[in-house]
């Protein structure tokens, strides 16, 4: 007797094997459908999502959480946008990324194609789901979703109204599901018999859990511990307003910045002036032993702040004495998320992006960058923290594979073997 999650598992496989072969036509109409429906069934999204936030305040859900959690009109029309974003994108199934001949008759080529199904576990963040069914279906793949606990209802709205977008569409309305239960994930975690790629978007602690456990490949979405770093030959100014938006423009999100690591010969003058401008954002300041020579009305930083990712107004500061040490803080501290420096020394810049090791690598803008949309990508699935890629911002490519198409007339390996072996050709086409 198969478990629910694996009738459901089972349903998507079909599903998503019917999808795998649809025109891009076919599933632009069908981002086109999902659009329509999340409009229509707008009142009842918010309805539910507002019944989500009423019980995480009732929970006392911390207050950037709770943002994150949130899903007003706004919020959700950009989600909407972002569906149709999507659809415009160029479909990344079916692309020739080799096309040669091996010999006379005998034809390879590499094609691109789906994953197949995908399950993606993920935080709180109701618009995520919006995002992820989307760049699921353009790139031909079912999803299996699951969403924090604390957006059970917006996330049940928001499949509610993909689902009866698909219904009138050629996509099978199995191809999105959503579980609900942390038991059910357990359950997903086994089938690898019907789910090709698993991606958990949550802290270090889950993604292992989540390798530990399957035999499916994980694409590990795992903690920002992001850094900015305010070398010596600094602007102030840009200093202090990237400072500002990296900390507070969506402190819950993973690419908001969590420690400030700034040079000594600098740090007098930009300190003050910094933590004036993110006080006045009500930003919790915490300092190393020289940081509060300067602040002296600021907490102590300890190791452990090092190691947070608060998600929350608080930032934590360090004074070191150089490039190099800036960077060893971060190849010990830093979760390979995004990474930052302020400098006008072009030199520094190059050998901080040459040196640190993270998915993003930026030079005088904020991390707050580290985004699918704001790549171009029209949407993500989330940010790839691991080595391999895809790293970080996921979008359509990094929800594909690929395949090679061999054609030939009879042709034998032999020919090419032995005494008289003939040449390949190895011509492209
Ligand atoms: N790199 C990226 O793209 C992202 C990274 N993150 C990182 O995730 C971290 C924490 O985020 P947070 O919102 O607290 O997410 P959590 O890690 O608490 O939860 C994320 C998802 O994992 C599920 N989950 C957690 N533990 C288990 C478990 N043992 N078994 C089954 N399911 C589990 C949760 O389910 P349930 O709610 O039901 O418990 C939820 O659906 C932060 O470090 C953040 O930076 C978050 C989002 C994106
Ligand atoms: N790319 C996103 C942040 C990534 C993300 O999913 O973060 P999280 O808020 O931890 O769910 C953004 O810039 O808002």
């Amino acid at each position: 007797m198969p478990t629910t999650s694996e009738a459901i598992a089972q349903q998507t496989r079909q599903a998503a094997s019917k999808l795998a072969v649809l025109s891009s036509e076919a599933k632009n109409q069908t981002i086109e459908a999902i659009a329509q429906a999340l409009e229509l069934a707008k009142d009842d999204i918010l309805q539910a999502n507002l019944a989500d936030c009423h019980a995480a305040t009732a929970a006392g859900i911390a207050k950037p959480l709770y943002k994150r959690l949130q899903l007003d009109e706004h919020k959700l029309r950009d989600a909407i946008a972002g569906v149709r974003d999507v659809g415009k994108l160029e479909d990344p199934i079916g692309k020739v990324q080799i096309h040669r001949e091996i010999d006379t008759g005998l034809i390879l080529k590499r094609i691109t194609c789906p994953l197949g199904v995908l399950g993606i576990i993920f935080e709180a963040r109701p618009e995520a789901a919006i995002q992820i069914v989307s760049l699921a279906i353009k790139s031909g793949n079912g999803v299996i979703l699951k969403g924090g606990k604390e957006a059970l209802h917006s996330c049940t709205a928001i499949v509610k109204a993909i689902k009866q977008g698909l219904s009138h569409t050629a996509v099978n309305p199995d191809a999105v599901q959503l579980l609900t239960t942390r038991e059910e994930i357990l359950e997903l975690l086994q089938l690898d018999k019907y789910v090709d790629l698993i991606i958990p978007r949550g802290s270090n602690a889950f993604v292992k859990f989540v390798q530990d456990n399957t035999r499916i490949p994980v694409l590990g979405h795992a903690d920002g511990i992001c850094h900015l770093y305010v070398d010596q030959a600094a602007d102030i100014a840009k200093a202090i307003s990237i400072t500002v938006d990296s900390k507070i423009q969506y402190p819950a999100a993973c690419n908001a910045i969590e420690t400030l690591l700034v040079h000594s010969s600098i740090a007098a003058e930009f300190l003050p002036q910094v933590a004036t401008a993110l006080q006045a954002q009500n930003v919790e300041l915490k300092g190393d032993e020289r940081t509060i020579q300067i602040l002296s009305d600021i907490a102590t930083a300890t190791e452990i702040d090092w190691q947070t990712e608060y998600s929350d107004l608080i930032l934590a500061i360090k004074i070191v004495d150089s490039l190099n040490e800036a960077i060893s803080h971060i190849e010990n501290y830093g979760s390979r998320h995004t990474e930052a420096i302020i400098t006008e020394d072009i030199t520094a810049a190059e050998t901080f992006q040459g040196l640190v090791n993270a998915a993003g690598v930026y030079h005088n803008c904020s991390t707050r960058f580290a985004d699918g949309f704001r790549y171009g990508f029209g949407a993500e699935v989330g940010i790839s923290t691991q080595q391999m890629p895809p790293r970080g911002p996921v979008g359509l490519e990094g929800l594909i594979t690929y395949k090679y198409q061999m054609s030939g007339n009879g042709h034998i390996v032999k020919t090419y073997t032995g005494a008289n072996a003939k040449s390949f050709s190895h011509r492209d086409l």
